[in-house]
């Protein structure tokens, strides 16, 4: 992902203004050292134009720098801006299962790989900075003495090799560091999500805990605490073999390679200046490490949450609506290697305008992998669907999902009335008083008060929220099911004609077999296979009212 994109101009300018910062520090070197000359070949002299160009190098060395870093602080805030949008646009335009099973990646990408990519942009300019910084004393030094620079070449580059060498495997073990990472937000958010079951249950957090997050701790620890101590040796060995240099090159080298007592001093000055610069560099290598699995990371990301949703689009027109027909749908999910896939279909479906549907059907039948698939949660394998007799192709899935409102067994209740166009306040009130809300809830600005609700009056406040959205089909998987007999009552009896009435076509899966016959159409599901039942009951041999 090209995250300079739209900044380029910017990071130029910190780019060069981080030349000419290290320009200024090599200046500063070169004066101090002529000035030491100076001093030493007693020609005092001539410091006073010394001292001018000092001053004038260190001025522009801090105004550059000051620059660059004000500078940083504006882009460092906008590339975090640029990069959390950029994963909040990947789950957006996801499909839904492989956003599913790749949940917690989003939030290590909105956290930890976002701050490691910026900390590190920023470590670049002080990096450039730094490398120009030492390439320039380094042309100084060989300037002084080449004999001397070859030497420090040969202590530097035999550095660097075992540098690159332990650096290639604690990038490894970052990489193994972070997996550990995922797998314990995934185990937290786990425990968040059941902390209610934990609380009544201590030992099963505790298990969590133990069997599961401690673990992924400890071995993240382990892993990260080795990839960092490759980094110490590096750094350790690299000031050892710096202190054996300087040592040996004024004890023996400066003898051995017959360069004159004055230039050696001078080369040590400079070489004991860009030791920090360095040192430096090569402290911020794990860093740049850290942002560049990052960077893979994010690209895996996106790579993973690619596919674009079909026909996605975030303002789809609203189609009208007549008639939906299901033909020969099937759909398979993928098993775990060993077990049966368990497949829907093919099945059969229609739905006209202002119908009440009901589809039953025994646990795990299939009843909700259908209705996902109805409302284009799920692409189906094969078959297709058609609206007002025409087929829907993918490029029209957005402006067909817009037909529907689901109010899902497991809903989610949104602290606003999002995305809706015009929040009817008078239709809100309506419908409070119609689900006996008016007392419990408020309406607000954009919404309603969602606090102090019990279960059931939370999946009535999302059905009116539902409603609301004014689409044409409303999808209710067993939403009288959570409902006191007294609701559940009122809902068949009264809601459902009343949602007629309001030109709403409902499709609804229920277990309450008394109100089966309030249905226009009524679908078994079995084993995956849909079909429709007449509507005359029977009792069977125990008593019980059954569809034929
Ligand atoms: N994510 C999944 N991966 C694989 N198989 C799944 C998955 N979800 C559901 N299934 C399988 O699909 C079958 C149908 O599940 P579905 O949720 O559609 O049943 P249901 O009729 O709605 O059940 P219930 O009345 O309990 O809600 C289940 O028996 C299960 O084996």
């Amino acid at each position: 992902m090209n995250l300079l994109k739209g900044h380029t101009g910017k990071y130029i300018s910190f780019v060069l203004l981080g030349i000419v910062a290290a320009v200024a520090n090599t200046a500063i070197i070169y004066l101090i050292n002529e000035v030491i000359a100076k001093y030493v070949e007693d020609t005092r002299s001539d410091t006073g134009v010394y001292l001018s160009y000092f001053a004038g190098a260190v001025a522009l060395f801090f105004i550059s720098r000051w620059l660059v870093s004000y500078g940083m602080v504006g882009f460092m805030q906008d590339l975090l801006f640029k990069i959390r949008l950029r994963v909040v646009e990947m789950v957006l335009k996801s499909p839904f299962h492989p956003l599913v099973k790749h949940k917690e990646k989003v939030y290590t990408a909105l956290t930890r790989d976002t701050n490691n990519i910026v900390n590190a942009s920023i470590n670049m300019v002080d990096l450039l900075t730094n490398s120009i910084l030492v390439v320039l004393c380094l042309v100084y030094m060989g300037i002084l003495s080449w004999k001397l620079l070859l030497c420090f070449s040969l202590m530097l580059c035999f550095a660097l090799v075992v540098y690159a060498i332990s650096e290639k495997k604690a990038v490894g073990l970052f990489n193994q560091a972070m997996s550990k990472d995922d797998q314990f937000v995934r185990n937290l958010n786990e425990l968040l999500s059941g902390f209610k079951e934990v609380i009544i249950a201590r030992k099963k957090g505790a298990d969590i805990r133990d069997q599961h997050m401690k673990p992924a701790l400890q071995e993240a620890v382990v892993l990260n605490k080795k990839a960092l101590v490759f980094h110490l040796n590096n750094r350790i060995t690299g000031q050892m073999a710096f202190y054996i240099f300087i040592g040996s090159l004024l004890m023996f080298i400066g003898n051995q390679v017959s360069v004159e007592r004055a230039q050696v001093i001078s080369f040590v000055f400079v070489l004991l200046y860009i030791w920090s610069p360095i040192e430096t560099i090569v402290l911020m290598m794990p860093s740049l490490s850290q942002a560049k699995i990052s960077l893979n990371r994010l690209g895996s990301l996106q790579e993973t949450l690619k596919d674009k949703d079909l026909g996605y689009n975030e303002a789809p027109q609203q189609m009208d609506f007549q008639s939906l027909e299901v033909e020969s749908m099937v759909y398979q999910y993928q098993a775990e290697p060993g077990d049966l896939p368990f497949t829907v279909g093919p099945n059969q479906f229609e739905l006209r305008q202002g119908d009440v549907v009901f589809i039953f059907g025994g646990n795990g039948s299939g009843k909700t992998t259908f209705i996902n698939l109805l409302i284009g949660l799920f692409m189906a394998d094969q078959g297709q669907i058609k609206v007002n007799e025409q087929a829907i192709v993918p490029e029209q899935f957005a402006e067909y999902r817009a037909l529907f409102s689901p109010v899902f067994s497991d809903f989610h209740l949104f602290e606003r009335a999002y995305g809706m166009n015009g929040f009817d306040r008078n239709k809100a009130l309506e419908y409070l008083r119609l689900f006996e809300l008016d007392h419990k809830v408020l309406i607000q600005e954009n919404g309603f008060n969602t606090t102090q609700l019990s279960t059931g009056q939370r999946k009535r406040l999302a059905l009116v929220t539902a409603m609301l959205e004014k689409k044409p089909i409303l999808i209710l998987d067993e939403f009288a099911a959570d409902q006191d007999p007294y609701f559940r009552r009122k809902f068949y009896q009264e809601i459902l004609p009343y949602l007629k009435q309001e030109g709403f076509t409902v499709a609804a899966i229920t277990h309450d077999d008394n109100y089966y016959h309030l249905a226009d159409k009524v679908y078994k599901m079995y084993e995956g296979k849909l079909e429709k039942v007449t509507l005359s009951a029977s009792l069977n041999k125990s008593g019980i009212v059954e569809y034929l």
